[in-house]
């Protein structure tokens, strides 16, 4: 049985309000049949009216998790979300290119909705140096993309640029999420990868909510979740854009702020046998 059992780990911070960050990503990948293991590299004190303080770790506490874990585990894949400074980046880098690991999905989390820093703006050349190389596959949200391709992005020509350019930086798929597409505010939500080849877009009706914290979070790591059972990267993102559709959709509403995502919908709903 255990030779069964796909794994995947989540180096992030820890969200106290349970939306985001290492705790999305556990439930997330509990939820779609992996074994889930965590490095944290921060810890927010945050609940859904927005980040209130961040303890960052010492990047050595964040490495020697992951050596922990991977000497011993062997994730069969892996995300990275909040990293906040170029010193953990390095550190996490150095951890994946020592273990040799490939099927890496790279969050690169810069700012929480509420406004709240998550990474620092000095580490976002290391982010692109250091990690994007290493990246299977990059799921940045629009403002994250434009600060890694240097592009403002208004529309769909800009978003295929600025996707074309962050591949050329090392990531093999690039996925730019609509999440924040100002231009299509309306019926349809469009997720947009690149793989170096071309396009695919990954659509969806736009729910009209407020609780949609951790979505970025929880989408990573369905990703990672689908690539841990050795699931092609467009065919992961595509179960990925399922999974946190039916967990918007089937809102739980918690909190006076902007709530979590529902993380048991796709799984309820693939049980009953309906649609995803
Ligand atoms: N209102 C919404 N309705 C449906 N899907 C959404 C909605 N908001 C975000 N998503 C989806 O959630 C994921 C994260 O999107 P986005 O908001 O762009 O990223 P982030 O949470 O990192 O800012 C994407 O797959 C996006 O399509
Ligand atoms: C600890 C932690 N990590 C990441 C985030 C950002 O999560 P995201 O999925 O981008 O959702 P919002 O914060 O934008 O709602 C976070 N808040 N905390």
């Amino acid at each position: 049985m255990s030779g069964a059992v796909r794994k995947a780990l989540t180096i992030a911070g820890s969200d106290s309000g349970g939306g985001a960050g290492i705790q999305a990503d556990l439930k997330t990948f509990q939820e779609l049949g992996v074994f889930g293991m965590s490095a944290i590299t921060a810890v927010t004190v945050q609940n859904t009216l927005g980040v209130r303080n961040v303890y960052p770790l010492p990047p050595e506490a964040a490495a020697e998790q992951i050596e922990a874990v991977g000497s011993d585990l062997a994730p069969d894949a892996l995300k990275t979300g909040m990293l906040f400074s170029a010193e953990i980046i390095r550190a996490v880098a150095a951890q994946i290119r020592a273990f040799g690991w490939s099927r890496v999905v790279v969050d690169p989390v810069m700012i929480a909705k509420g406004g709240a820093t998550l990474l620092l703006p000095e580490a976002v050349a290391a982010l692109k140096e250091e990690l994007l190389p290493l990246a299977q596959v990059v799921t940045p949200n629009i403002p994250e993309a434009e600060a890694l391709s240097g592009i403002p992005i208004r529309g769909m020509s800009e978003r295929r640029e600025a996707a074309k350019r962050i591949h050329s930086l090392g990531a093999k798929h690039v996925v730019i999420k609509g999440g924040h597409d100002e231009s299509g505010r309306g019926e349809r939500i469009v997720d947009l990868l690149y793989d170096g080849a071309g396009f695919t877009e990954f659509g969806g009706q736009r729910i009209m909510t407020r609780h949609t914290h951790g979505t970025g979070c929880t989408f990573s790591a369905a990703v990672a979740a689908e690539l841990a059972k050795g699931t092609a990267a467009a065919e992961a993102i595509s179960t990925a854009r399922a999974f946190i559709q039916a967990a918007i959709e089937d809102e739980l509403a918690l909190g006076l702020g902007h709530g979590p995502t529902n993380h048991w919908a796709y799984r309820r709903r693939m049980e009953q046998g309906g649609r995803p």
